[in-house]
């Protein structure tokens, strides 16, 4: 019997990321192939001729997953039964910023659309924060919507995990599918620190540590660290625009791995309310390495 459809809400939909991200979303590359989805796009007004040329190329692709779309710079329809929120609206940080130069503009935006999402979103919606500085803007979410349930709220770091699989991949010359279970701990910000201590590599002859095959320490240990602590800034000094396919692509493998569960054997980085565990403070919002087992309840 054919599923449901699953409500995805896009916030900044008509930006960069998000035109990215519905096609993703559309095709089944967070929820599966064989899960139907409606799109809620939401941004604000000076963007909305764009976010409608959006929803044209969306009914143009002919997606067979795709139920409907609602685009929309009203945060209540936006919110209104949305299963998952993708929160990507807000500012980027342009060449020689770093990600909490753009709280002032952000954070305020992520105090007016919890309370949207608090009383409209359905019951156990589950929630990722893109737009930065992610961390902070998620713990303002939960702050402003005290009836989610803290489990529900989450930031990216997966777009962090998923560079440091990359290095890892292009170091070893290895296939970044056998590379797993780097950690990111903590902000998704300069500060982070990616950790390869438990990761390895699939080798014929089984898992190998990723340390033993690498045999550098300084390089795992200093410039390992920095490329993926400053890779965002890189590809801004590149495109002169911050990542967008990446990011987008990250937020799939986020919230599919979330709802489906993660791999036997295999944990992926989130950012998530620390309940206090690892001696991390409990209340932030923090990079953790997590399983997920069945998630889905939507
Ligand atoms: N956590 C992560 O790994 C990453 C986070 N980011 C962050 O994601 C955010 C979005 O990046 P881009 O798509 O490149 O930016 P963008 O500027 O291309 O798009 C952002 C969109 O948000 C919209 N927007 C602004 N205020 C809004 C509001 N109140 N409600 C709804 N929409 C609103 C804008 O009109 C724009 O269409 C930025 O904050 C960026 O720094 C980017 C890459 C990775
Ligand atoms: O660096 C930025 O500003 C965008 C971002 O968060 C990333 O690419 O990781």
């Amino acid at each position: 019997m054919a599923k449901d459809p699953i409500r995805v809400l896009v916030t900044g939909a008509a930006g960069q990321i998000g035109y990215a991200l519905v096609p993703m979303i559309a095709r089944g590359v967070m929820l599966g192939a064989d899960q139907p989805v409606i799109l809620h796009m939401l941004d604000i007004p000076p963007a909305s001729e764009s976010l409608n040329g959006v929803k044209m190329e969306l009914v143009d692709a002919a997606f067979p997953l795709l139920k409907g779309v609602v685009a929309t710079t009203d945060v209540v329809e936006a919110c209104t039964g949305v299963n998952i929120a993708v929160m990507v609206g807000g500012f980027p940080r342009k060449e020689g910023m770093e990600r909490k130069d753009v709280m002032s503009k952000n954070v305020s935006i992520y105090k007016a659309q919890a309370s949207a999402l608090e009383k409209h979103a359905a019951a156990n919606c589950k929630v990722l924060v893109v737009a930065n500085p992610a961390n902070t803007n998620a713990l303002i979410l939960k702050e402003f919507a005290p009836s989610i349930p803290e489990k529900n709220i989450s930031c990216l770091t997966r777009l962090d995990h998923n560079r440091a699989l990359g290095q890892i991949s292009e170091r070893l010359n290895v296939q970044v599918c056998d590379v797993k279970n780097v950690i990111i701990w903590g902000n998704h910000s300069s500060t982070q620190y990616p950790d390869v201590n438990h990761a390895t590599v699939k080798t014929p002859g089984g898992d190998m540590p990723v340390r033993q095959l690498v045999a550098d320490d300084d390089w795992l240990n200093e410039e390992f660290i920095t490329t993926v602590q400053q890779r965002g800034a890189a590809i801004i000094k590149a495109r002169k625009l911050s990542s967008a396919l990446s990011a987008a692509s990250a937020a799939c493998d986020h919230i599919r791995d979330w709802v489906l569960g993660t791999p036997e054997g295999t944990f992926v980085s989130m950012g998530v309310y620390s309940d206090g565990s690892y001696n991390v403070p409990a209340g932030l919002i923090y990079s953790f390495p997590v399983t997920c087992c069945d998630g889905s309840g939507l």
